[in-house]
């Protein structure tokens, strides 16, 4: 199957997060160093709360790999909970007002929470680090990169040439960054930022940014509403837990300004410039897709998180038993986690464009891909 798609289970305090990623093709060399380093860095950027200092995550792979090789069989992962109290924890007596709470108390039409927490919690997003850490290593060999970084917190914005000045060390400032930010001089404000949150008992929400490069053309499909990969990409950033909003590109201002400053201009790309096929975009403001496919030039998504529901000052509930008005439960809770979602956005995006990916370039093994990856590539010349 030349497909890819992955699925998890596991509760935020139960035992432990498995998940199921099917169709990687055979004879990949699979690190779980690399694995581990992606959920190292979701634990990293200030802000999160007392579970940050329980968890390790390092992965346990169960199945679809015999001597560090994938063998094209369904792979399984396994993620422990150091804090797997589910048993014990107590049952909240209110719905959390900004949690599924009460929606999902609704849609079962029960009282019991924690029947619906335990598996809204962003715990989950663990093991889609952990596939993508998996998946990426696919496209990674074909020249894909991608990485996400903090582009405002709390309201506070990197500087408006932090993108450009970043170019390509962005990478490497990313993993300096206490809050994986594109701007190191947004450090100190968002931690101060951060801080008086924590001391007026509030959360703090922001953007993050995922780019990909080295991404071929013609990845997704105009052909068909569902393969559009605009909507494959925004339905997967979407997917993770408090995300509000995406972009591409120049996204909400591309409806404000005249066509002639939206549209990318093409000109030919010249024998010595990186990428694929005679043609290149002048600029990027359609961040990277057209017609619902890849356009060669970076992926560029931006993405809003609203603030952590879960406040220690308190939202108004009401309890389920007394019909009074009740402040929500705290346990304990992070104080802004845009930084950690950032690297759950960078897999979503992985594992979508290694889906594409396989969709386009099928193959059984790993040199069946790169059989077809050439022929196509030696094609697109041609066009
Ligand atoms: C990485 C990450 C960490 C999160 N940590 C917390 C947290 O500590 N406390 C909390 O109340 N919500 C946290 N959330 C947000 C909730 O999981 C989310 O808002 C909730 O499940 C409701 O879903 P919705 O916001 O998509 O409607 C976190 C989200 C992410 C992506
Ligand atoms: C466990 C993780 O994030 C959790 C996501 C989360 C929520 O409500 O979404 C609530 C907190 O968990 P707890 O209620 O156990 O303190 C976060 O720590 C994680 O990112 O791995």
């Amino acid at each position: 199957m030349a497909t890819l798609t992955w699925t998890t289970a596991g509760e935020s305090h139960g035992p432990a997060l498995i998940g199921v990623l099917e169709g990687l093709p055979a004879g990949m060399e699979l690190s779980t160093e690399r694995i581990d380093a992606e959920l190292a860095r979701r634990w990293r950027g200030y802000g999160r709360g007392g579970r940050a200092k329980l968890e390790t995550d390092r992965v346990e792979v169960l199945a679809g790999v015999r001597a560090g090789r994938t063998l094209g069989s369904p792979l399984c992962l396994r993620l422990a909970n150091r804090d797997d109290s589910i048993e014990t924890l107590p049952v909240p007596s209110n719905p959390r007002p900004g949690h599924a709470d009460l929606a999902g108390c609704q849609k079962f039409t029960h009282r019991d929470p924690r029947a619906i927490l335990e598996r809204a919690s962003a715990r989950e997003t663990a093991m889609r680090v952990a596939l993508a850490g998996a998946a990426r290593q696919l496209i990674e060999a074909f020249g894909v990169e991608v990485f996400a970084h903090t582009v405002e917190l709390g309201g506070v914005a990197a500087a408006a040439d932090a993108y450009e000045r970043a170019g390509d060390g962005r990478q490497r400032l990313r993993e300096r960054s206490e809050f994986l930010g594109v701007d190191p001089t947004c450090e100190e404000p968002w931690k101060r930022r951060v801080d008086e949150a924590l001391e007026a008992l509030d959360t703090l929400g922001g953007l993050f940014e995922v780019v990909a490069t080295g991404v071929p053309p013609g990845l997704g499909s105009h052909a068909s509403g569902p393969e559009r990969l605009t909507g494959r990409l925004a339905g997967a950033l979407l997917s993770i837990p408090a995300m509000k909003g995406v972009e591409f590109g120049l996204g909400f201002e591309s409806a404000r300004r005249p066509g002639s400053e939206v549209h990318d201009a093409i000109e030919l790309r010249g024998p010595d410039a990186d990428g694929y096929g005679r043609f290149r975009r002048r600029t990027n403001r359609a961040g990277g897709l057209e017609g619902g496919m890849t356009t060669g030039e970076p992926l560029v998504a931006r993405v809003a998180m609203k603030p952590i529901p879960t406040l220690r000052r308190g939202l108004d509930t009401v309890d389920f038993e007394t019909g009074e008005t009740v402040r929500a439960t705290y346990q304990r809770s992070d104080v802004t986690s845009v930084p950690a979602a950032s690297v759950v956005g960078e897999a979503m995006v992985a594992l979508e464009l290694a889906r594409s990916f396989r969709d386009k370039f099928g193959g059984d093994s790993l040199d069946q891909v790169r059989d077809n990856f050439e022929a196509w590539r030696r094609r697109v010349e041609e066009v």
